[in-house]
């Protein structure tokens, strides 16, 4: 490839320096002097170019994957050709791939693995809304923003690397081959459980450091295709029950056997209650208590509402199909709160455990919230607020993959959330007024969302609803 550095791709975007190099091409930095914008600029291998019918594919997947906008999903701005050569042009990210972070750390706690297979799995179901299918789903394609966003990377790229495997070599099975499901293999792929199949992979690998199935091109081809994969427990016995059950489903051979297909809906059923109320470990000694005087912050086996009467929490029917990143997030809930709890320091009698990393995290004793005052107690402390936010975004994303959110919405909110991360991290260390700003910041956000709910872009029930009911926060606005 000619070396791209300097150069300047229609007239409109300046490389800088170079990122990386995969199998279809390299990744530059550059700006777009149109906008200023910072971005990452794909371009295609010269070989991949050539091929005149690839590069007609390129662009239509290129303007497909476009569509999807999701934060969870690298955005695409523009595709174009220069002198010839195809490129891509994405927002820039931060961080790094899970493949570089697994290749450095090794495997990763449960409670981080499943914060990051659910935004993972979250992005692909938006993608598969929009009737786009990723077909290389793989820790290199999934990428860690430095504010613990995943952003999943290279849609459409694989489905071009397919048809230029089949135009040169017949019979080559194109993809990484540990992550291949067994219908790509066997040339009928392309569809959401494939990518469903492959997010079980890297999940696998995530919780033990390897993928399911290892050896040769060859071995792994048939292991994928007959094998059944070894439980993940047998690695690493903390692995949750209910979590290993759900990996242990994405890589069903048959696709139709896979969450999100009639089969699935067995499977996810556990995970289909709010999170204290489920997906507690096998054998976990502690379900979620009541403390003395009634609900409090944390618990969801009774929701407040705004007129202060409790409401039993959403009927089970009404929940009945769920994604896998809502299965994902119950999950990171349960097992969130059960490393709390083993943990924690408090007696049995004392305050009820937390579905959910926020309230349980905070330093300090939280206030019921009937307790607040003008400064709303239920927020969380300083100590306590990336974590919060982070449950936060989790809600947030849970509540989009249930539709029921308004889309330009969420993606306001999640921005927000991000810059509130962003702001508290970059801050950290510079000064005590930074934690008051995020809050005020805070609760700027709950009452537009708040308003939302009252216009009707936002669901009265569902995981997000569920968060801020739980934190207090909608009542704090509706004495406002
Ligand atoms: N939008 C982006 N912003 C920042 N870095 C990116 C972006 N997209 C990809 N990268 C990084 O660029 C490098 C090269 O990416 P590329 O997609 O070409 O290769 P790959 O995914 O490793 O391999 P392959 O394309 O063969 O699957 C990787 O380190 C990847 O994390």
């Amino acid at each position: 490839m000619p070396e791209m550095a300097s150069s300047l791709l229609v007239g409109r975007y300046q490389l800088g320096e170079l990122i990386g190099r995969g199998g279809m091409g390299e990744v530059w930095q550059g700006r777009d002097l149109r906008s200023g914008r910072p971005v990452a600029v794909k371009m295609l291998t010269p070989q991949v170019a050539q091929m005149m019918e690839a590069r007609e594919r390129f662009a239509r997947e290129m303007r497909a994957a476009a569509r999807i906008v999701h934060p969870n999903v690298v955005t695409v701005l523009d595709v174009g050709e220069h002198e010839g050569q195809p490129f891509l042009v994405m927002e820039l990210l931060s961080g790094r791939s899970l493949a570089a972070d697994l290749a450095e750390r090794g495997r990763y706690g449960i409670v981080e693995a499943c914060h990051l297979l659910t935004q993972a799995a979250t992005g692909l179901d938006a993608a598969h809304r929009a009737g786009v299918v990723h077909r290389d789903v793989k820790p290199a394609n999934l990428h860690r923003t430095t504010q613990g966003v995943l952003k999943v990377v290279d849609f459409g790229v694989a489905h071009l690397a397919t048809e230029a495997a089949r135009l040169t070599a017949v019979g080559t099975v194109v993809g990484t081959a540990a992550y291949l499901s067994p219908e790509q293999i066997i040339g009928q792929g392309g569809q959401p459980a494939s990518d469903l199949y492959a997010l079980g992979c890297v999940g696998y690998e995530l919780l033990c450091g390897h993928s399911p199935f290892v050896g040769s091109a060859p071995q792994l081809v048939y292991k994928h295709l007959h094998e059944p994969p070894v439980p993940p427990s047998r690695y690493r016995e903390d692995v949750p029950a209910e979590l290993e059950g759900l990996i242990l489903a994405l890589l069903a051979k048959d696709p139709a056997a896979r969450p999100a297909g009639a089969a699935a809906l067995q499977i996810l059923s556990a995970f289909t209650q709010p999170p204290a109320r489920t997906a507690w470990p096998t054998g976990s000694p502690v379900p979620p208590v009541l403390p003395p005087g009634g609900a409090r912050a944390g618990d969801t086996a009774l929701l407040n509402t705004p007129d202060g009467r409790p409401r039993q929490a959403p009927s089970e029917g009404r929940r009945l199909v769920v994604p896998v990143a809502v299965a994902l997030t119950a999950i990171t809930a349960a097992v969130v709160g059960v490393s709390l709890l083993s943990n924690s320091q408090q007696p049995s009698s004392g305050p009820a455990p937390s579905g959910t990393s926020s309230v349980a995290a905070s330093e300090e004793p939280t206030p019921t919230p009937s307790e607040a005052t003008d400064t709303p107690s239920t927020l969380p402390t300083q100590s306590g607020i990336d974590g919060w936010l982070a449950d936060f975004d989790h809600a947030l994303l849970a509540q989009q993959a249930q539709g029921g959110i308004d889309p330009g919405l969420a993606r306001k909110v999640h921005e927000q959330i991000t810059e509130m991360a962003g702001n508290l991290s970059e801050n950290e260390g510079r000064g005590k007024g930074k934690g008051n700003q995020a809050q005020k910041q805070m609760r700027g956000l709950i009452r537009d969302l708040s308003e939302a709910q009252r216009q009707g872009k936002l669901a009265a029930d569902g995981p997000l609803s569920a968060f801020l009911d739980r934190s207090g926060l909608s009542d704090e606005h509706d004495d406002q």
